[in-house]
């Protein structure tokens, strides 16, 4: 579903994002993950358009470059949450959700839908600059859910989120991943190991893992990559990674 070859990508003179290949079919839920500035939020843009990619690339997802479909299509294909969003104005919740509404061929029903399952009812009326960071984060995953994409990416989308609408998002985006693709960037490794089977792991602006969970969590290659010395302590549902600074 996702095709890259010959990705490029720089600022000035630094390349914050080389990809020679990569391919990722067109179901499951696939962690994205590196240190901080390893490149992940340059693929994620790279990925969703709003990053321009070198003319050598190949970004292909379900065969065609992004930029060859219409903007219906892309709404279709693609839900993305981002780190951060300011709308052109001060939109109520409502406002916002019927703008995401409007982009899909989704009827009324699924934004009631997205508004029970984020716990948004109440906050319909609300303008968006005054709402919490992470009833902000719940109405973007709701807006990205409604149209329900080819690709869901998001990107960072637990950072404001209290434990238990953490825990429900991911839940979300790892069902999501039964029937679709779903690309989620995340810092809470311990997540990583508990609900995604496979992953991605950049580094210094490189591809340096992609597969299954299962073949990195023994891997040395996570303490290196991250700088620290993990201990893994297994669990029913995956793994809890506890951190140190010094080899223990
Ligand atoms: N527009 C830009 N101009 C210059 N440098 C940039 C630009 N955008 C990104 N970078 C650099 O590219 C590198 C990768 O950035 P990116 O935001 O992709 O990292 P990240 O893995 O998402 O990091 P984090 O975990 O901190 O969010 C960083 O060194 C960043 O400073």
């Amino acid at each position: 579903m996702i095709d890259i070859t010959n990705l490029i990508i720089t600022h000035g003179n630094k390349t914050c994002l080389q990809i020679d290949a990569l391919q990722i079919p067109q179901k499951g839920a696939i962690a994205l993950i590196g240190p901080n500035g390893s490149g992940k939020t340059t693929l994620i843009k790279s990925l969703t358009g709003i990053q321009k990619i070198n003319t050598q690339a190949k970004l292909l997802i379900n065969q065609k470059a992004f930029a060859d479909y219409n903007n219906k299509q892309r709404a279709q294909l693609l839900g993305y949450i981002p780190q951060r969003f300011n709308p052109c104005w001060n939109q109520t919740v409502e406002e916002l959700l019927a703008l995401a509404l409007s982009r899909t061929i989704a009827s009324s029903e699924v934004m009631i839908k997205a508004c029970q399952q984020f716990e948004l009812m109440e906050l319909l009326k609300r303008h968006w600059n005054i709402l919490s960071g992470g009833e902000q984060a719940r109405v973007l995953a709701a807006m990205a859910f409604m149209g329900d994409p080819a690709l869901l990416i998001a990107d960072e989308p637990g950072a404001a989120l209290d434990v238990k609408h953490r825990l429900q998002l991911i839940e979300h985006l790892v069902a999501y991943g039964k029937q679709q693709l779903a690309i989620i960037c995340l810092h809470e490794l311990d997540l990583v190991f508990r609900y995604f089977e496979k992953i991605i792991l950049l580094d210094q602006g490189k591809l340096i893992f992609y597969g299954s969970t299962h073949d990195l969590i023994n891997n040395p290659l996570l303490d290196q990559t991250f700088g620290v010395f993990f201990k893994r302590i297994k669990q029913d549902e995956g793994y809890l990674l506890y951190p140190k600074l010094s080899n223990p």
